[in-house]
């Protein structure tokens, strides 16, 4: 097989849910890719579409009132015209999903290991020995000590981060090419959610999977990622690698993510305003309500193409980029202040 064939193609894809106020448009035509080994980042603020961008990969989301369209392939085959079936065994077996809280999805009246071994032998057709002897072994590979022993110990005798160990042993019993995580670390202390990101590195490593990451949080985004794909309101914003997304971020809304992290400009601030009601979204950009660049011609028309900035395909939907846009607007700014910042800065 070609190597550059991703492993997962998403073009077009829109998922919105008839509600009471209307229809909601939750994502609206997003593109983005993950080739095997690589780890995509979805990143934006809360209610961007970001967990329902996840969901509609292996069509998750209840419908009705959900509908999912575009283009959704895996190892070249078409996800969204799967049957059933199909879609069950992909979701079983080929991608994995871990979610924020894995309390919800382990069941609290048995034990860890009586649900490790039935996943395992859901998968394979193995003794009760050797699923035993698979569900150590897994528990052993994303750090439980004293694996064994715990097989028999009950959720609720678990940490958080201890817990979500054990939802991604149960997630690679299937030795899955996709793993999509849904900010599988966002309920636990930074501590812990360090850990569990570097484990989730080694695996990758060890497993040569393709990961689909989603988070609120760009420090996570730093730890992590090599592809970056920013939402905002249904819409992809800026997408790159991460090396270039941190170091010449470009679309305003990257910019002001940037400056929230701690030592930013707007650290512990957050950027001000809040995002366009998502069944009546503002023409023109989405994110122009709230751009302390956005000009006149901002606000009319669609969300503005993405346009490619450099070689590697980092692209940018902003007006002030590509045909007759001037980037300086939104950079120019930052380059004074570094300027004085740099003048200022003896100690
Ligand atoms: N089942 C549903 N029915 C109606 N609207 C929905 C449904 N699920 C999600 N939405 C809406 O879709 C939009 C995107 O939600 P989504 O959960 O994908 O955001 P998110 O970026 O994952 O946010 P968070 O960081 O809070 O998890 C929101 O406006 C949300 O209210
Ligand atoms: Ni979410």
């Amino acid at each position: 097989m070609n190597t550059d064939t991703p492993l997962l193609t998403v073009e077009d894809l829109t998922t919105t849910f008839e509600t009471d106020a209307g229809l909601l448009i939750a994502v609206d035509g997003i593109d983005f890719e993950v080739h095997e080994g690589e780890t995509v980042c979805i990143v934006g603020e809360s209610g961007s579409g970001k967990t329902v961008a996840s969901e509609s990969i292996t069509q998750l989301i209840p419908s009705p009132p959900g509908s999912v369209d575009g283009t959704v392939q895996f190892k070249g085959r078409d996800v969204v015209s799967m049957s059933e079936s199909e879609l069950r065994e992909i979701r079983g077996q080929q991608i994995a999903h871990i979610f924020q809280n894995p309390q919800d999805a382990l069941n609290h009246c048995y034990t860890i290991g009586w649900q490790i071994i039935e996943a395992v032998q859901v998968h394979e057709d193995i003794s009760d020995e050797a699923a035993r002897e698979r569900a150590v072994d897994l528990l052993t590979r994303v750090g439980i000590a004293n694996a064994a022993a715990r097989l028999d110990d009950y959720p609720h005798e678990f940490s958080g981060g201890q817990k979500q160990r054990v939802m991604i042993a149960m997630a690679l019993i299937t030795d899955p090419a996709l793993l999509i995580a849904d900010e599988p670390t966002t309920a636990l202390d930074v501590t812990v959610q360090a850990k569990i990101l570097r484990l989730l590195n080694d695996l990758q490593d060890e497993f040569g999977m393709g990961v689909l990451f989603v988070t609120h949080d760009l420090g996570v985004v730093a730890e992590i990622a090599d592809q970056v794909v920013v939402m905002y309101a249904g819409k992809v914003m800026e997408r790159g690698d991460v090396y270039e997304i941190f170091e010449t971020p470009s679309h305003p809304y990257t910019r002001a993510l940037i400056e929230c992290l701690p030592g930013g400009n707007r650290s512990g601030d957050g950027i001000e305003g809040t995002l366009p009601d998502p069944t009546n979204p503002p023409d023109g950009c989405r994110f122009a309500p709230r751009c302390e660049h956005a000009v006149a011609k901002c606000t009319h028309g669609g969300q503005p193409a993405l346009f490619s900035i450099d070689a590697a395909d980092h692209r940018v939907s902003c007006v002030h980029y590509g045909h007759g846009g001037d980037p300086s607007v939104v950079t120019s700014e930052d380059g004074d202040q570094a300027q004085s910042d740099g003048g200022a800065a003896d100690d």
